[in-house]
């Protein structure tokens, strides 16, 4: 049998690290990453042979567990009919149109035209040269402790890996293309209307997650959402709302739909940027949004993206059967599963003593160790709890055969496959991590 640290020690001579994306190296927990042979449902099997309780769900793809048969089934077909044309296929109109009809609150559809890419990078790397594009201008908005990717541009004071080891940016990104990013308080309105005052002409747009979820989950305050675009537009600038991780996760809408629920005039972002869920765990992202600032991407305008696996028929297959299957009783499994296990830490916790907060955007969550007012609001707040505590409370549930997020920047995502015997299972392990969380201490300074 290969070990798991085998493999890590074959992996990092080959390899940068062992991994091929940084949070996957365990970094901040330390220890061995499990290198996974399959998974099924909620657990996923490391080539040990050892059976885990999954709560990373490949990053969020994993919406309605791993390797759901009909998922499979669909992308096996296609494979069968060839595995990449680098020319138009039936499925990718179709797959736009669930996406862009998932997105509709009170006769509002902001997704009026849409363009598959490989990844959620691709993505909102495309949504800002259109932003730029469509403005002539070259300054972008971004908030502190927000991921959109690892683009030049985004990787400024981004969270995820550069949260999870604590860099503020990259090494390689030229000083020009940083001081073209903009980068502010997560939550501050007041923020927003001053830069936009001082170099509003200046500024193309805003890239905002629709929940942040990179940092450890922060939702946005009510009306930060609205206020942003509203801002933004008074000043002829443009609003990309970043759905990568949020988007068909949260609910059959997306975050945007969550708070629009009820809205009689929802808020309305110039462009959407979408990954994960869309594909089912298929490499495959998209930008999509108003037509008038869409159609400016080649070939209709001059805004140049392009892909040789962009539309990939298997990706597209997995996509089109994953937002089939995901209809109202999967987002109330999803729901309920999370709302279980978000109770079950918080009174183990509760009973060890720990102080915490466990921060929600719908069925995403994360904890926030030590003592606590409110919800924490921005990164700044994030960077200053106990993320000390983590690596301990990770590593007991790891040893019971629960694999948690190996970051206390990261979301916690469960599927509509945790079940009630699944939260119980995880429920058990609890009280040893609390405890092993209630013995951590500080690193010393
Ligand atoms: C909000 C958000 N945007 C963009 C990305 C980038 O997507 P990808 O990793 O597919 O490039 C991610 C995650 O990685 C994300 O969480
Ligand atoms: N936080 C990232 C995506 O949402 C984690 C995925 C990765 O970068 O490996």
């Amino acid at each position: 049998m290969t070990t798991n640290a085998e493999l890590f020690e074959r992996s990092a001579r080959i390899i940068p690290g062992g991994v091929d994306s940084p949070v996957r190296a365990f970094g901040s927990v330390g220890g061995v990453p499990r290198f996974i042979a399959s998974a099924s449902g909620a657990t996923v099997t490391d080539v040990e042979g050892r059976q885990y309780i999954d709560l990373v769900g490949s990053w969020g793809p994993a919406l309605l567990g791993h390797a759901e048969p009909h998922v499979v089934a669909a992308v096996q077909e296609a494979a069968a009919r060839g595995l990449s044309f680098g020319a138009p296929i039936e499925g990718e109109a179709e797959l736009a149109e669930l996406v862009a009809a998932r997105v509709e609150r009170a006769g509002v559809r902001p997704v009026e035209r849409l363009r598959f890419v490989s990844t959620g990078t691709e993505a909102t790397m495309t949504a800002i040269r259109l932003m730029r594009g469509a403005t002539g201008r070259d300054l972008i908005v971004k908030f502190s402790g927000l991921y959109h990717g690892h683009s030049d541009s985004l990787l400024v004071d981004a969270g995820s890996g550069l949260a999870t080891f604590g860099l503020p940016a990259s090494a390689g990104v030229t000083a020009a293309t940083s001081a073209q990013t903009i980068v502010l308080p997560y939550n501050d309105l007041d923020a927003v209307r001053r830069v936009f005052d001082e170099r509003g002409d200046d500024i193309a747009g805003i890239i905002v997650e629709a929940a942040a979820a990179n940092m450890g989950v922060v939702a946005p305050l009510p009306g930060f959402n609205a206020g942003i675009i509203d801002i933004a537009h008074a000043h002829g600038a443009l609003v990309t709302y970043d759905e990568v991780l949020t988007g068909f996760r949260v609910s059959e809408c997306g975050w945007w739909g969550l708070e629009n629920a009820d809205a009689a005039e929802p808020y309305r972002p110039d462009l959407m940027t979408f990954g994960k869920v869309i594909g089912g765990g298929m490499p495959i992202a998209a930008v999509g949004g108003r037509a008038g600032v869409m159609d400016l991407l080649a070939p209709v305008g001059p805004v140049y993206q392009a892909g040789t696996l962009s539309g990939n028929p298997l990706a597209i297959a997995g996509g089109i059967t994953t937002l089939r299957l995901a209809d109202a009783t999967v987002y109330e499994r999803v729901d309920a599963a999370s709302a279980a296990l978000r109770d079950a830490i918080g009174e183990a916790l509760d009973a060890a003593g720990v102080a915490h907060r466990i921060q929600t955007a719908g069925s995403l969550f994360s904890i926030a160790f030590g003592e606590h007012d409110g919800p924490l609001t921005d990164y700044a707040q994030v960077r200053a709890s106990e993320t000390w505590r983590y690596a301990p409370f990770f590593h007991a549930l790891l040893d019971q055969g629960v694999a948690a997020p190996p970051s206390a920047y990261e979301a916690w995502f469960v599927s509509a496959a945790h079940d009630a015997e699944i939260v119980d299972r995880i429920a058990a392990a609890l009280p040893r991590a609390a405890a092993a969380a209630a013995e951590a201490r500080p690193p010393e300074a």
